[in-house]
């Protein structure tokens, strides 16, 4: 699936015009962070303007170690009407920690409304920023009860994910958030170039922003329609190459 991340309603109707390209419309605040949380009515105004069979998400933030102030910021995305609920586990710092805040998490969430996704996010460059590491994702969302472990990059630099998490241990994220029964997303300045690796290591959600906004930044530029159009069709394509690579080798 193709996460798209706009910043603005006006950005979401950009996403609307690609709606036919993309499975998730993610709403968040890049200037409040890598997972800045954008307002309650942003995500309102943006729900009603995405067609009604494309899923909306929002980021909670990069969280801190609060697990009521978590739990209550996720619960506002959720009846803001998004369905689901990514939190980036910022200032987490041990994996104990992080379930705890998880578990709030998809307790207000699903209260609320069970049918809603509850998606724990960790960083590729935990390194930089001192938060739980990559790989402790999947362990993290399943032990409270997530239904996705995900990767993005805290600090937007224009360094990437496999920068910082490397094609193999991506990989490893993938097996182990699979044997969980936990869906797989990767994020973090990803570009078309990358698709090949994300498609053979079975990533169930590629999110980008930068990689579909003019110029390639994600900051300045702004979401362009051909550009979501363009990076699905690279999608598209490796996911037929990767079956028919699978096929001939079986
Ligand atoms: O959730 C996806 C992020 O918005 C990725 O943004 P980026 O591609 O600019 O790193």
């Amino acid at each position: 699936m193709l996460l798209i991340s706009p910043e603005s309603v006006e950005e979401a109707l950009d996403c609307v015009k690609a709606a036919e390209h993309l499975d998730i419309v993610d709403v968040k605040k890049p200037d409040e962070g890598s997972l800045g949380a954008n307002f309650p009515w942003v995500i309102r105004e943006i729900r009603d303007a995405v067609p009604a069979e494309k899923p909306v998400s929002a980021t909670v933030g990069d969280v801190p170690y609060k697990p009521g102030t978590v739990a209550q910021a996720a619960l506002g995305a959720a009846v803001s009407g998004a369905t689901y609920i990514k939190v980036g586990l910022y200032g987490c710092t041990t994996p104990e920690q992080a379930v705890d805040v998880m578990r709030g998490v998809v307790r207000a969430v699903k209260d609320y409304r069970p049918d809603a996704l509850v998606v724990a996010s960790g960083y590729a460059d935990a390194h930089r920023i001192g938060c739980v590491s990559p790989l402790a994702l999947p362990d993290i969302a399943h032990r409270s009860g997530s239904d996705a472990a995900m990767l993005d990059t805290a600090i937007k630099d224009g360094s990437r994910l496999f920068d910082h998490v490397p094609p193999d241990v991506c990989a490893e994220f993938v097996r182990l958030a699979h044997e969980a029964g936990l869906l797989a997303a990767l994020a973090g300045s990803v570009k078309a170039a990358d698709l090949a690796a994300l498609t053979r290591i079975g990533t169930d959600i590629v999110g980008v922003r930068g990689a579909v906004c003019e110029g390639g930044d994600r900051n300045a530029g702004r979401i362009q329609p051909h550009l979501v159009a363009a990076f699905r069709a690279e999608m598209d394509r490796h996911a037929r190459e990767h079956a028919a690579a699978v096929a001939a080798a079986s």
